[in-house]
């Protein structure tokens, strides 16, 4: 009765436990990536790793099969345990719904990211990290003080996507601890963190039991679960007041950000106030922590090459427009490929398939193949990035293209691909460079005394900087920030 296609043809690792597969050895990785990367180099770009009860996924990073699994026409599926999960703090929010139910949403939400709407919302970006040059330097007791960075770039695209997307201000940069600011932080580290044998098993089951039976799991609960619904029930309140707050949205009025295009729908019965609220805690859990997140990592590697800082600098100075500053895009390219916050995407086959593969092979899979699409590795692929892809260097990008073509930004598969990929990736670029630019302006940043190793903590769904060794501290990013005085 459990779902548990068989693809024991394909290589893999040997299996180390039938209950437990290799879950809890990849989950238990200091650093997320490197028994993906070791694997990828022993087996290949499509290797088969062994989950809870027996199961065969298929962890895959070729890209001919990507582009198979997330083409436009026929994308596979998310897994079962995704939806269920996420769906517990997300509600039925465009991350977790399928099929007819997303095309709608996603057709109600896409005009808030046209260029037209993002350009309204730049003076935001602009607004917001002005803010945080502001409380930074007032927060430094010292001219070369230690913070951790991540609790600001945290802060400040919080603050973003509410004004942005909401019209509401969550004033974090303001030292305001609004009970949905408390309620996420931590929220992976400290839910997943020395996951159980019991937590693995749990949505093992989830991924493999028919759906009439999941009601029952509802049932249960885990760390996960319990802090997932404590977001939901928090975030339901703070959506209420929002809406409340902009209930004077005209049925057939002419802005386009998402508040409106929200109100729209509901007054013309095309969302009903569930489906509102979830999109709320969606976009705020899906815009923050990773852009946020990715800037921590920006300014984590440019203080590890302070000679890139100052040609970001430079190019401030010569350049009036962001698009045009060769490197400073080349490196927010190379952080999105060397640290994507979504580490690996599941899918389903929903049918008996044959995946295309590079250099033109073949793999046959059953219904219900489980695979783990892993960016990471695919963001790392010598074949495709060269010899030194397991390198920091932005410079990659100032040379000519890949020979692929895949995702929808700089053949980065870090926003997904296909109809499920990132609707905000646009906006997260523009506020990537927005807030790079203010601080890079305005301070060097630099290792703290003695340095700083920080490591990718394996949050599921999202990646996690924390100091090597300190992963209960949550997300940390210690870096020596000094003001400059241009
Ligand atoms: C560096 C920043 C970001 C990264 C790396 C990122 C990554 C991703 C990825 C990988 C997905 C696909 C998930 C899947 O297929 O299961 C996704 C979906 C999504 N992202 Fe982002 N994202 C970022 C920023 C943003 C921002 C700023 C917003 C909103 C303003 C946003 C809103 C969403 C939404 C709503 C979805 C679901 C789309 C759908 O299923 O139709 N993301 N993102």
């Amino acid at each position: 009765w459990l779902n548990r296609p068989s693809v024991k043809h394909v290589k893999g690792p040997p299996p180390v436990s039938f209950w437990l597969g290799h879950e809890r050895v990849l989950r238990s990785q200091g650093n997320i990536g490197e028994l993906e990367m070791k694997w990828c180099k022993e087996y290949g770009t499509v290797y088969r790793v062994g989950g809870c009860f027996g199961q065969d996924v298929l962890v895959v990073s070729d890209p001919k099969a990507l582009d198979h699994i997330f083409h436009t026409s026929h994308p596979y599926p998310k897994s079962q345990d995704f939806n269920f999960i996420l769906g517990l703090m997300l509600g039925g929010g465009l991350i977790v719904v399928d099929a007819e139910i997303h095309h709608r949403q996603r057709k109600i939400i896409n005009p808030a990211f046209s260029r037209a709407q993002l350009r309204n919302s730049q003076l935001i970006f602009q607004q917001c990290s002005d803010k945080l040059v502001e409380a930074l330097k007032g927060s430094l007791p010292g001219p070369n003080e230690t913070v951790n960075i991540v609790e600001w770039t945290s802060n400040v695209t919080l603050d973003i996507i509410g004004l942005a997307a909401f019209r509401y201000d969550f004033g974090s940069l303001e030292g305001r601890n609004t009970e949905l600011g408390q309620a996420m932080r931590h929220l992976f580290t400290t839910s997943q963190s020395n996951t159980t044998a019991f937590e693995f098993m749990f949505v093992a089951l989830i991924r493999m039991l028919p759906e009439s039976v999941l009601k029952l799991l509802r049932l249960i609960s885990t760390r996960e679960t319990r802090q997932f619904a404590r977001v939901r029930e928090v975030s339901r309140k703070a959506a209420r007041e929002i809406m409340i707050s902009q209930y004077e949205v005209q049925e057939q009025g002419e802005d386009k950000d998402i508040v409106d295009l929200l109100g729209r729908a509901c007054l013309t019965g095309k969302m009903n106030a569930d489906e509102i609220e979830s999109q709320l805690i969606t976009f705020v859990l899906a815009g923050h922590e990773t852009t946020g997140t990715t800037v921590a990592w920006l300014l984590y590697e440019l203080a590890i090459h302070p000679d890139h800082q100052s040609i970001i600098r430079e190019e401030l100075k010569q350049f009036k427009d962001y698009d045009s500053m060769p490197f400073m895009n080349a490196a927010i390219k190379e952080v999105l490929r060397f640290h994507p916050i979504v580490h690996s995407l599941t899918r389903t086959a929903p049918h008996d398939d044959v995946l295309p593969l590079s250099g033109g092979k073949t793999l046959a899979v059953p219904k219900g193949q489980t695979f783990a699409c892993s960016m990471y590795a695919y963001n790392r692929l010598s074949s495709l990035w060269g010899d030194d892809a397991e390198e920091w260097n932005p410079a990659r990008f100032l040379k000519k293209g890949l020979p692929v073509s895949l995702g929808v930004y700089a053949n980065l598969m870090t926003f997904g691909a296909g109809p499920r990929s990132c609707i905000g990736w646009r906006f997260a670029l523009m506020e990537l460079q927005t807030i790079l630019a203010r601080l890079i302006q305005n301070f060097e940043f630099s290792l703290p005394e003695g340095g700083v190793e920080i490591v990718q903590f394996p949050g599921s769904p999202a990646v996690v900087p924390v100091v090597k060794g300190k992963a209960h501290l949550g997300a940390r990013v210690p870096l020596r920030v000094k003001v400059l005085h241009l």
